[in-house]
């Protein structure tokens, strides 16, 4: 598969963006005419840097307002296009894309448009060049790639094809089974990009939000597999305009970008579509949290927490300064170890899956970073790798429930755990700078196949909180990823949780009490709404005040939980779903939120 990516994805200058380009991987590249407008670099240093790097200059964008004009106006398009041409011809780009008409197009008429396509195909092909021409979501008259390939196949001119471009089809809702009908070589070039579901005008959605392919909301797997069961047989090009991107290092961001096209790549291979496309190592599901670790330099307050919610002390590990402390299947590791001046934070995720090793060859064909964990003989070896947050993600062999897991062995000297009406990890929340919050969702579905589901906002102190939820299908594992805005340091209110089931929170809040636990409180107010939205039993609410315990019921069952004080910048929740209740207890989450603003 061929990859391009265009400038306008990344920050900085027209060279950086090519090294970084090249550095993650990519063949070749889309200049974005304003990248080179404000180079210093000619034209012509531009190509050969692109050349030295083993980039191809796979395209000139964009060319605008070329159609549908009046006849006056035509003459200064070909004007106009006849020194473009000249240029790309200095810098060997052989492909131009032109958008359809957004603001000087005056003539609502596929004959006028494609006579004037053809006119300029002739002018173009002077050059030996071929013009691409791509319907806008918002253009004036064309503004459906079904409209823009009758244009293009109206003009029969060998100079002139289509460019299809995920974004503008996806966002009208227009279906992309339709590409099936054009011809393969008239398909002169492919951009994707993914966006969220928004509602909003397509032309803002486009030019701020679009996401990399596996980030957002459209299919692009099934995108691409119609385009390449239409012959279509050029680059896979990523045309993605993001505020976020636009800001942050490049480099990074290349990576990221090449990291979408190797998950896309891998279902073309498992569609069996397009030729040559390379399959991933086997997606590794996991099948349940193998443990969570927290690390700080002092974690006794987070250990005594964890007595208070019922875990048990499992003992010391054998060579390093870490205990282990368990509770039904759920284990929590307390990490010492390098954490110096560090308050307890969570530092890793174990993910149980049945081959650790083809997880980890799988993250690595991702370009996943990868951490080393030292392991001394006679101790279980765990590929880990780095999320884009830091959070460290290890792989540990599924036992099968009812066993413990291998590792729990290098733990000397705790107690074996009675039975506890904890029964596991429900879900971690895990809060996310902004600047990587894409990232997370892309790397959590490509390596670990977690899938997100639409996002929520939810009312903070200090604004809405966009809250994502990636989850396997059967919920073994469900990850919360919350977006830190901007100007918000990490901790400022928003630290990183995890949420423990039980089957009982009532007798398990009772039990911590007794053994000194305060949960975080909940406001009178929070009762009466309660009361006011639910119809509910009087002695009932008031239990739940009486133990500060949270509410929540949909049409699949009801959910009762409670949190923790906060420990540096991890806290616990507890959490118990009666029926077959599988949300977050979402409207809850402002009274967290607002109380843990107040306690800080
Ligand atoms: O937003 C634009 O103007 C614009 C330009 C070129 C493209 O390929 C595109 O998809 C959008
Ligand atoms: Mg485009």
């Amino acid at each position: 598969m061929r990859t391009s990516i265009a400038t306008v994805c990344l920050s900085g200058a027209l060279d950086r963006k090519l090294h970084a380009a090249a550095d993650a991987g990519f063949d070749g590249v889309e200049i974005f005419e304003p990248d080179l407008v404000v180079s210093q670099h000619s034209p012509e240093e531009i190509a050969a840097l692109a050349d030295r790097l083993g980039l191809a200059l796979d395209l000139y964008q964009p060319f605008r307002d070329a159609e549908g004009v009046d006849d006056a106006s035509f003459g200064d398009v070909v004007r106009r296009a006849r020194a473009k041409f000249a240029l790309m011809n200095r810098m060997g780009i052989d492909t131009m894309l032109v958008c359809s008409n957004v603001a000087t197009a005056t003539r609502d008429s596929d004959d006028v448009s494609a006579r004037q396509l053809a006119a300029l195909g002739d002018v173009a092909g002077e050059h030996g060049i071929r013009l691409a021409y791509e319907a806008l979501a918002w253009g004036r008259f064309v503004d459906d790639y079904r409209h823009a390939w009758r244009i293009v196949e109206r003009a029969d001119h060998p100079q002139v094809g289509v460019c299809l471009d995920s974004f503008h089809i996806l966002s009208r809702g227009h279906d992309p089974a339709g590409i099936e009908q054009i011809p393969g070589d008239k398909i002169f070039f492919l951009q994707l990009a993914d966006a969220p579901v928004l509602t909003m005008d397509v032309l803002s959605w486009s030019r701020h939000h679009r996401l990399f392919p596996g980030e957002g909301g459209f299919d692009l797997p099934a995108f691409l597999g119609h385009v390449l069961r239409a012959g279509y047989e050029g680059p896979i090009s990523l045309e993605v305009f993001n505020d976020t991107f636009r800001q942050t290092d490049p480099e990074r961001t290349a990576l990221q970008a090449r990291r979408s096209l190797r998950w896309l790549e891998d279902h073309a291979a498992a569609a069996g579509v397009g030729a040559g496309m390379e399959p991933l190592p086997d997606v590794q599901h996991p099948t349940a949290f193998g443990f969570v670790e927290v690390k700080g330099e002092d974690t006794s307050p987070v250990e005594a927490l964890l007595g208070q919610l019922g875990f048990t002390f499992r003992g010391r590990h054998r060579t390093k300064p870490v205990r282990l402390w368990s509770a039904g299947d759920a284990y929590v590791v307390c990490n010492e170890q390098h954490a110096r001046d560090s308050a307890p934070s969570l530092a890793a995720l174990g993910f149980d899956v049945t081959d650790p090793r083809a997880g980890e060859r799988r993250a690595e064909a991702l370009a996943a970073p990868t951490r080393f964990r030292q392991a001394y003989a006679g101790e279980q070896e765990l590929p880990t790798f780095a999320a884009p947050d830091g959070t460290e993600i290890m792989l540990s062999a599924a036992t099968g429930s009812g066993r413990e897991p291998g590792w729990v062995d290098e733990f000397e000297g705790g107690s074996p755990p009675p039975g506890s009406t904890i029964l596991g990890v429900d879900h971690v929340n895990l809060v996310q700078p902004w600047q990587h919050y894409d990232e997370a969702a892309l790397f959590y579905e490509s390596v670990l196949a977690l899938h997100a589901q639409p996002a929520q906002e939810v009312a903070g102190p200090a604004g809405l909180v966009l809250s994502r939820v990636m989850r396997t299908a059967d919920g073994a594992v469900r990850l919360a990823l919350n977006l830190l805005p901007a100007g918000l340091a990490a901790g400022a209110g928003l630290p990183q949780h995890v949420a423990f089931a039980t089957s009982d929170v009532r007798a398990a809040v009772e039990h911590g009490r007794r053994h000194g636990l305060r949960v975080l409180d909940v406001p009178d107010n929070y009762y009466e709404d309660l009361t006011a939205r639910f119809d509910l039993d009087p002695d009932f609410v008031t239990s739940l005040r009486s133990l500060d315990l949270l509410y929540d019921r949909d049409a699949d069952g009801e959910f009762l939980h409670c949190y923790t004080r906060t420990i540096g910048d991890v806290f616990f929740e507890l959490v118990e779903r009666r029926q077959a209740y599988d949300g977050f207890g979402a409207p809850n989450a402002p009274v967290r939120l607002a109380a843990q603003t107040v306690v800080a």
